[in-house]
């Protein structure tokens, strides 16, 4: 935005006071919590950590971190999740503003929460041991410190309604996947049962699959399909899931995957690295 003197705003605007902005003066903190969901045979599961130091040490907590002086709410839930999974460039998406003057009890603190997608095998090799992390089932979180239940079920309310609008699901498993894996992910997610038929029926309409030669054969005899995400597809048709409305038009238009060397405005969206092909 142009600049404007001070000056001139008083000449143009004769009537104007200028007044002192008001703030209490007293201290209040910004943190972020990362909500980490994670799928694996079991279903969908939690990333919590057990906290090694007060308030509330040795409860089971959200990871999160006090933003830095240098950063914005992003960098710091991004660090965080770094800290922590050892991961770079995944699914995280801004929930919402927790606030409550008395949600944490040491001190003033406002928290940004954040949740995030990750397929738990890719994470597994490289998770810090110095959190204490473990997962747990997305259905019965246990007791978590402060508002962080509240916090969960906020985040699984708005997984429920993303996955049902954006292909977003993708992001928890791994990059080579069957159709019953994708459909026991979304039975979970749902609380709800599938048709197989119709379930496959809606899954390849949507064109994002592509079936590869090999079959997982650990899981029934005869053995189903691996499946890997057309990474195209799935970057073009992240806002058209639903294939209502063919291809809307956005202000921040999404970009082909053609530059290999910048990430599509969608990624940037989401705080994702685009999937490696299988
Ligand atoms: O106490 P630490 O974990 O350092 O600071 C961040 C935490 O403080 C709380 O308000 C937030 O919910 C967040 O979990």
């Amino acid at each position: 935005m142009e600049k404007v003197e001070k000056s001139q705003i008083k000449k143009d605007n004769p009537k104007i006071k200028e007044k002192k902005r008001k703030y209490s003066g007293k201290k209040l903190l910004l943190a972020v919590d990362c909500i980490i969901f994670g799928f694996d045979e079991e279903g969908l599961k939690l990333l919590v950590i057990k906290r090694g130091f007060e308030p509330c040490m040795g409860r089971l907590s959200l990871m999160g971190g006090f933003v830095g002086e240098t950063e914005s709410s992003e960098d710091a839930a991004i660090r965080v999740l770094h800290e922590l999974t050892g991961l770079e460039g995944i699914y995280m998406e801004q929930l919402h503003l927790f606030s409550n003057p008395a949600r944490d009890p040491g001190a003033r603190t406002s928290v940004m929460a954040y949740f995030a997608l990750i397929d738990i095998k890719s994470y597994q090799s490289q998770m810090s041991a110095d959190f204490q992390a473990r997962w747990v089932p997305a259905e019965e979180v246990p007791k978590l410190i402060f508002d962080h239940n509240e916090m969960v079920e906020m985040a699984k309310e708005r997984l429920r309604y993303k996955a049902a609008l954006h292909p977003l699901l993708f992001e928890l498993l791994p990059d080579k996947f069957t159709i019953p894996q994708l459909q026991i992910l979304y039975e979970k997610l749902y609380d709800t049962k599938f048709d197989p038929g119709n379930f496959f029926k809606k899954i390849r309409s949507t064109g994002l699959l592509v079936r590869l030669k090999e079959r997982d054969k650990l899981n029934s005899k005869k053995g189903a399909y691996f499946y890997k995400l057309d990474n195209e597809k799935y970057e073009e048709g992240f806002n058209t899931f639903l294939n209502f409305v063919y291809r809307p038009k956005f202000k921040n238009k999404v970009k082909k995957k053609t530059d290999k060397k910048e990430n599509t405005d969608a990624d940037k969206a989401v705080n994702r690295t685009p999937r490696k092909s299988a």
